[in-house]
């Protein structure tokens, strides 16, 4: 009998970003293991046109719930959305949802947040930290708490080489940085916002910090651990592989390289790649939250939940999986054939920008609009080059984090929760799991049919001819334009033809001599 299973059976848990990825997937590996919980309270805001309710049918109508609705049919009965921003003072939510939450709820797993690296540092405090502070002040208030797991990220401290377990001060008081964002104007906030964030990337792994310092500030008194993912990729294994549904981390890179877009990357190419299926962040995250409420450690303990240290893969190994799986399965309707080549220095980054990246865009949007279509390629380069600028700092450096507080839970469970709660990344095999992410964005991500894969490897076969025939071409042009101004070009052209010219008539001569 799995004890984090049973744990988590009759519980009512509150869950933030449970729209999002991670939240999704935490939520399934929930009902699927333990039917028997009472509830899951869901903050939810509405969407896109979308009420709540059509929100939470639209994630349960999804294939990641498929098995779930097997093994608990009366799954809606058991989800409660309530309306919910965090973007508001006190997340808006009504006086009798506050009141059933704060008197029920027994878990509590924060997934919330901005994750968008450039947000403007007012809102990511206020989603990042603000939220947070307000969330652990409702969470003071329920009397039966057992465990609050707030979700931050291994690049919280991306500042530092080697990260430990441990909670890194920053050089200004969370507090202090709530309070001015409400009184500084947009202009000051832009100005500091580089001095704030120091020699860290983006305000998104600044903000996740400045959240962790107020979850050990505020929470002091509460059970509480913090989970810190490093870059979360599909499912590895549950409830099946491959699953993803959106485009950040190397979701949208894998799409970009599949499509032939994103043909050569400044990376380094011998840096760990610490991907971490999601999956597995959710089975630590579970069995953090039955550790923290069952054995109540005296601190908030970290988990650093990293593949880098047990079991490492570089870009180059990944992006070779990532081609060879687009070679054998390749993407629909493919820009260009698809190709991986790391760049590591800034000339040869501009280079190809300009040769691989920027010029076939402004080629194909000169046929569109010789066509009567409305040119769009070079729009969509231009976001894909902004986005890779966006995620060049994690792709060209290395980190060490250390795992002794993942090592000691793996170590507490029981070998049926080791199987059934696996956060041992060790097992991962590398190839098998890149070559079902890339599946998996294929079918999951591009809605794409594996019918398709035929006529996909067709369209393929008449981009090399292209390829081929666009190189002749310009071999030529090249060469006429050389042998109309040079003098060197045209002795040479002149040698070349009188060599082959010989050549045939050599061959010709001996050829007869055999007759
Ligand atoms: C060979 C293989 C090598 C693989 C190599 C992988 C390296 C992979 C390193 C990751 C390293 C993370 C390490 C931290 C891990 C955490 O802790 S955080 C979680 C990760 N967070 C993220 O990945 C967020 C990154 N994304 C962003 O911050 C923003 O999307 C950006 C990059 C600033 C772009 O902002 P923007 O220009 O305003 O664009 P945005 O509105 O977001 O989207 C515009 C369009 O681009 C699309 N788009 C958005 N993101 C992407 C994307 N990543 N790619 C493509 N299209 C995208 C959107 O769908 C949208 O399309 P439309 O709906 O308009 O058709
Ligand atoms: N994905 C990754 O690579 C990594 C993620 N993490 C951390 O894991 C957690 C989950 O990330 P992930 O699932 O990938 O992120 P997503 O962007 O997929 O999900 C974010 C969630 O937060 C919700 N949210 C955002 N703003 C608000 C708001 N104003 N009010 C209510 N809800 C809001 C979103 O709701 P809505 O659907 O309405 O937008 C969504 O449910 C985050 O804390 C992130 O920092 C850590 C390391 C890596």
């Amino acid at each position: 009998m799995s004890m984090i299973a049973a744990f988590y059976g009759g519980k009512s848990i509150l869950i933030t970003g449970a729209t999002g990825f991670l939240g999704k997937v935490l939520m399934e590996k929930l009902f699927r293991t333990s039917p028997d919980l009472k509830i899951i309270y869901i903050l939810v805001r509405p969407k896109a046109g979308q009420t709540l309710q059509q929100r939470v049918f639209q994630i349960l109508n999804s294939k990641l719930f498929e098995k779930v609705k097997e093994i608990c049919p009366n799954v809606h009965e058991k989800i409660r959305p309530i309306s919910a921003d965090l973007n508001q003072h006190d997340f808006g939510i009504s006086k009798e949802d506050l009141e059933e939450l704060l008197s029920s709820t027994n878990i509590v797993f924060h997934c919330a947040a901005t994750v968008r690296f450039d947000d403007h540092l007012r809102h990511a405090v206020q989603l990042n930290v603000t939220a947070t502070q307000q969330l652990l002040s409702m969470a003071s208030q329920m009397p039966k708490l057992e465990a609050f797991i707030h979700l931050s990220t291994a690049f919280s401290n991306c500042n530092l080489k080697h990260i430990d377990e441990v909670i890194y001060p920053c050089s200004v008081e969370p507090k202090k940085i709530i309070d001015s964002m409400e009184w500084l104007d947009d202009a000051i906030i832009d100005e500091i916002t580089p001095k704030l964030i120091g020699d860290r990337p983006n305000t998104y792994t600044y903000t996740k910090a400045l959240g962790e310092i107020v979850v050990q500030q505020e929470g002091a008194n509460m059970n509480i651990a913090i989970i810190r993912p490093s870059i979360v990729g599909a499912t590895w294994q549950e409830p099946f592989p491959g699953w993803v549904d959106n485009l950040n981390g190397p979701s949208g890179l894998i799409i970009a390289t599949g499509k032939g877009f994103l043909r050569a990357i400044k990376a380094t190419p011998m840096a760990i790649a610490d991907l971490i299926p999601a999956d597995t962040v959710v089975n630590l995250t579970l069995a953090a939250g039955w550790y923290t409420a069952v054995h109540r450690p005296k601190s908030t303990l970290i988990y650093h939940c990293t593949s880098g240290n047990l079991n490492p893969c570089n870009w180059l190994k990944m992006g070779l999986q990532v081609l060879a799986t687009c070679e054998k399965v390749p993407f629909e309707k493919a820009f260009r054939r698809p190709k991986a080549d790391f760049t590591t220095t800034r000339f040869t980054t501009h280079y190809w920008n300009a040769v691989s990246h920027r010029a076939p865009a402004i080629i194909y949007d000169i046929y569109l609009r010789l066509t009567g279509r409305k040119p769009r390629v070079m729009k969509l380069m231009n976001r894909l080059l902004r986005t890779i600028s966006m995620l060049e700092y994690f792709i060209n450096r290395s980190w060490e984090w250390s795992t002794h507080n993942t090592e000691m839970l793996m170590s507490m469970l029981s070998p049926e929760d080791q199987r059934m709660f696996n956060f041992d990344v060790r097992q991962l095999n590398w190839l098998e799991y890149i070559e079902n992410y890339v599946l998996g964005v294929k079918k999951y991500l591009l809605k794409e049919d594996m019918a398709g894969v035929p006529e996909a490897r067709q369209h393929l076969r008449r981009l090399r001819n292209i390829h081929y025939l666009f190189n002749i071409a310009l071999f030529l042009i090249i060469w006429r334009l050389l042998i109309a101004r040079w003098q060197m070009a045209r002795n040479v052209w002149v040698f070349i033809v009188s060599f082959c010219s010989k050549f045939l008539s050599y061959f010709r001569a001996s050829s007869t001599l055999k007759l």
